[in-house]
């Protein structure tokens, strides 16, 4: 049976696998995402969104192999990097209410793209047998919504954490008029894209979910 092994600290990947029937062990990297990001450039932003999530992965493989992880063990590492693409700039998490606030009143009424990279590694008697990498893109369309709503959204604390400084599932659905694409993806993991790369490194999804 091939185990399955979440490399983020997400709540929210966890949940997203979760409710699709996978039961993961968490182990979280320790990447420096802000030196890898200068270290890129200028980059095209699927391509740092991508390289994130392969660099958690190598993160958690070196983690897991000096481990000595058990002989035989035949698993699944899922990484993923999620940032908002508007106008041309990849944003993070805000971190900070100024920040969120004048992310918002640039959004406003706008589309963004939340891209996410994505990464699948497989292990195999402690080794890396396959590896598949790739990248998702929703279109997001914000309201145009009330500096007061902004303070107020921004003020729950909510948005300072999460990449692009709303979220889908939560209190951000409040300020969003819709999406075009893979809502899992927003959310922080791509089910359908997380399904093609699995096969990419011969495991079928089904073979995954919970009993
Ligand atoms: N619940 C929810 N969370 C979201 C949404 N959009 C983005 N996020 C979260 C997912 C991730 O936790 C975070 C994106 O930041 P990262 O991709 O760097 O992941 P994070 O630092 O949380 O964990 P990781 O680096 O994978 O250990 O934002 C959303 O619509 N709903």
């Amino acid at each position: 049976m091939t185990s399955v092994v979440l490399g983020s600290a997400s709540p929210a990947r966890l949940r997203v696998l979760r409710d699709a029937g996978l039961d993961p062990s968490v182990l979280v990297s320790d990447v420096d995402e802000d030196a890898l990001i200068a270290e890129l450039g200028d980059a095209a932003p699927h391509v740092v969104v991508t390289r994130l999530a392969q660099a958690k992965a190598d993160a958690v493989v070196a983690a897991i192999l000096s481990d000595d992880v058990p002989a035989g063990a035949d698993c699944v590492i899922l990484t993923c990097d999620s940032m908002l693409l508007l106008d041309g700039e990849l944003s993070g998490k805000p971190h900070t209410p100024d920040v969120a606030i004048a992310q918002w009143r640039r959004m406003r009424g706008t589309v963004g793209h939340l891209m996410t990279g994505h990464c699948v590694t497989r292990l195999r008697d402690g080794a890396v047998v396959a590896a598949a990498a790739d990248h998702q893109s929703t279109a997001v369309r914000f309201s145009d919504v009330s500096d007061e709503l902004i303070e107020r959204y921004v003020a729950t604390g909510e948005p300072l954490k999460v990449a692009g400084a709303f979220t889908l599932d939560g209190l951000g659905g409040w300020l969003l008029d819709g999406i075009d694409g893979d809502p899992s993806s927003v959310i922080g993991i791509s089910l359908p894209l997380t399904r093609r790369l699995l096969r990419r490194v011969d495991v079928d999804v089904a073979d995954l979910w919970r009993a």
